[in-house]
């Protein structure tokens, strides 16, 4: 019976004075008058309940003898003196809760405790010194509702629970540590405080997982200072490249920033003066003195070219151009160039004496160069009628009519010869030349011409080269990324062919439909190829009347120097020998005939040997 039962269990305690009534005689629900002490009985007078409360017990709970009541949903033994292990209570399946609380249980909480207990709603077991980790079978009682075990010595971490009806979760006073599950987020502070080591919500954040406000802050303003920096960065950068790219109508010093090289010929100029020598760009740092690198001529200083008063000739790719006429009467020019370190300061040197020693007739001699780590400049003598360039392609004014056929002749032929010097003179070098165009082609007085700005690709530096010198344009360079001895005659071809069609050959530089590149000797043959031959020649050349033999010649000339095979290209020496032979016009009536006779041939539009057709333009 269920008396017999409850005898035995109190048999199990000590100090049970306050269980006085539990005796042998009485039921334990018989009557309420005599009802046990701490009994709790159902209305079917079962024991459904034991709440032994505040009565000083201690002994065993002996769990197992309460297995015999089968009613039995809660146990409360809160506020006595028992020890030892927690009692086994699992064995009581169908307990809703159970009360331990304010006694001295210590020791281990096995994790499997509250395996099985599916009933089980309250669980209080705060105010023992219980250790170890919090039991996980207690996710498990999904009808858990409160949960009590403050003021233990348990450690480790949470749990995470999961059971939605959960309503109060206690585990303050322990010696938890980690983050508080986001499930018990919403308890009341105060049931996870008194562990030092827990955090997170309703604590204070986690320092390794939550970043602070502080933190915050901080991550938000070093965003700032960065994004600030980026973009002062790109404001500097933008006013660096739009100083840069400033039109050469602007007005320069010798040593203002390099504009950019615009496509279309710009012969604009204008009068400047450099201003003192203490204001002068150059000025500043400047050192140095110039270098004569001839002794035969009349010696200046670098003050006297600044204080000259000067003139923008125009603004090339390596720097702007200057005419400076010095007090004692030569006119010089001042070519700045801020991208030659491809050498240090010797062999800089070096080869500038090497090019200074180059004297022809039609080579525009080096005077004296200014070396300074950040920029050089490089002075020559002023050549009276500008530059090839200007002549075919500026504005036609009373005196510039347009060259004439014998004029570009013999211009070509000055050209072949000077070219031909610097292969002679250079020949350790690749490309002797290496910028061949009309701008750096010059007119003397008499119309001879004298090619500047050559033996500059060994000194240059080497991306700036790549990107705006002449060689590098030429069709085994695109192809092959090389150039060779003949990469000099393709862009004497081009400056052939640019002569005679009047022509800007930078125009002509295209990505062709196939991929493959074209230019202005394409262009040329396309014109060819349609039998319109005639139509290839400037129509501001003037005085072609006896000269169109050779006129056609010279387009042949001009195509196998640009020939793009290079095995089919002529070499420097078969396109000079060429392009001599060909005749000028002297006064002889008779060479103006059989000059004549030739170029009638032509004009007749028949197929020659060379396969070119012609027919003169009016
Ligand atoms: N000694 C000179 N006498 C007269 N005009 C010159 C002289 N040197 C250069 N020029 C002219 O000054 C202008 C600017 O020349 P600069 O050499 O600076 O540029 P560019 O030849 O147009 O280009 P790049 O820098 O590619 O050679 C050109 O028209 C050029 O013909």
């Amino acid at each position: 019976s269920e008396t017999d039962v409850l005898l035995k269990f109190k048999d199990s305690l000590a100090n049970d004075a306050a269980l006085s009534n539990w005796n042998a005689s009485t039921n334990p629900c018989s009557d309420n008058k005599v009802r046990w002490i701490g009994v709790l009985c159902t209305k079917d007078r079962t024991v459904m309940g034991l709440q032994l409360e505040n009565m000083s017990l201690t002994g065993l709970v002996d769990v197992d003898t309460l297995m015999a009541l089968p009613d039995l949903r809660t146990l409360s033994f809160s506020n006595n003196s028992f020890d030892g292990p927690m009692p086994n209570l699992k064995q009581l399946s169908s307990l809703r809760s159970f009360f331990l609380s304010y006694n001295r249980f210590s020791g281990e909480i096995p994790d499997d405790a509250f395996l099985g207990m599916g009933s089980l709603k309250k669980i209080y077991l705060q105010q023992n010194s219980f250790s170890g980790k919090i039991p996980t079978s207690l996710t498990k009682v999904l009808k858990l509702l409160e949960l009590r075990l403050d003021s233990n010595q348990l450690e480790g971490k949470i749990p995470n629970f999961q059971q939605k009806g959960l309503q109060l979760v206690n585990v303050s006073n322990n010696s938890l540590r980690g983050s508080v599950p986001k499930s018990l987020s919403k308890m009341d502070l105060s049931f996870f405080s008194g562990n030092k080591a827990l955090c997170g919500e309703p604590l204070l954040a986690c320092k390794t997982k939550k970043p602070t406000m502080l933190v915050i802050i901080i991550a938000i303003v070093a965003i700032f200072v960065i994004l600030a920096a980026i973009v002062s960065a790109i404001v500097v950068v933008l006013l660096r490249l739009r100083k840069k790219h400033q039109p050469s109508k602007m007005r320069r010093t010798p040593c203002s920033t390099n504009p950019k090289k615009v496509a279309s010929y710009d012969a604009t100029k204008q009068n400047y003066n450099w201003g003192s020598a203490e204001t002068s760009p150059c000025s500043k740092g400047q050192n140095g003195k110039l270098v004569f690198v001839r002794d035969d001529r009349e010696k200046f200083e670098l003050q006297d070219l600044l204080r000259a008063s000067a003139e923008v000739l125009g603004s090339g790719t390596f720097g702007s151009s200057y005419k400076a006429a010095l007090f004692s009467g030569p006119v010089m020019v001042v070519k700045r160039f801020k991208l030659m370190n491809n050498v240090g300061k010797e062999d800089f040197q070096e080869h500038m004496r090497r090019l200074g020693r180059l004297q022809h007739p039609n080579l525009s001699s080096l005077v004296a160069f200014y070396y300074r780590k950040d920029e050089k400049l490089l002075v020559s003598e002023f050549v009276q009628n500008g530059s090839l360039a200007s002549q075919l392609h500026g504005k036609r004014t009373p005196e510039m009519p347009g060259l004439d056929w014998p004029t570009r002749l013999r211009i070509i032929k000055g050209v072949a010869k000077g070219l031909i010097y610097l292969y002679n003179e250079l020949p350790s070098l690749t490309v002797p030349h290496g910028h061949l165009k009309s701008s750096n082609v010059l007119l003397n007085e008499s119309f001879d011409p004298l090619l500047a700005d050559y033996g500059l690709i060994p000194i240059v530096n080497k991306d700036q080269a790549e990107q705006y010198m002449v060689a590098y344009k030429s069709p085994e360079y695109e192809q092959y990324n090389r150039t060779t001895k003949k990469t000099d005659v393709w862009s004497f071809g081009i400056l052939i062919l640019e002569v005679l069609t009047g022509k800007f050959p930078e125009n002509y530089l295209k990505q062709g439909k196939s991929g493959t590149k074209s230019n202005l000797a394409s262009w040329v043959n396309s014109v060819i190829r349609e039998e319109w031959t005639g139509e290839v020649f400037d129509k501001d050349m003037k005085d072609t009347k006896h000269g169109e033999g050779e006129m056609l010649k010279m387009l042949k000339a001009g195509l196998q120097c640009c020939e793009e095979d290079i095995e089919k290209r002529w070499d420097i020496d078969e396109a000079v020998e060429r392009i001599l032979e060909l005749r000028e016009r002297d006064d002889d009536e008779d060479y103006y005939s059989s000059y004549a006779s030739e170029g009638d041939i032509y004009s007749s539009r028949a197929m020659t040997e060379d396969g070119f057709s012609f027919s003169v333009h009016t």
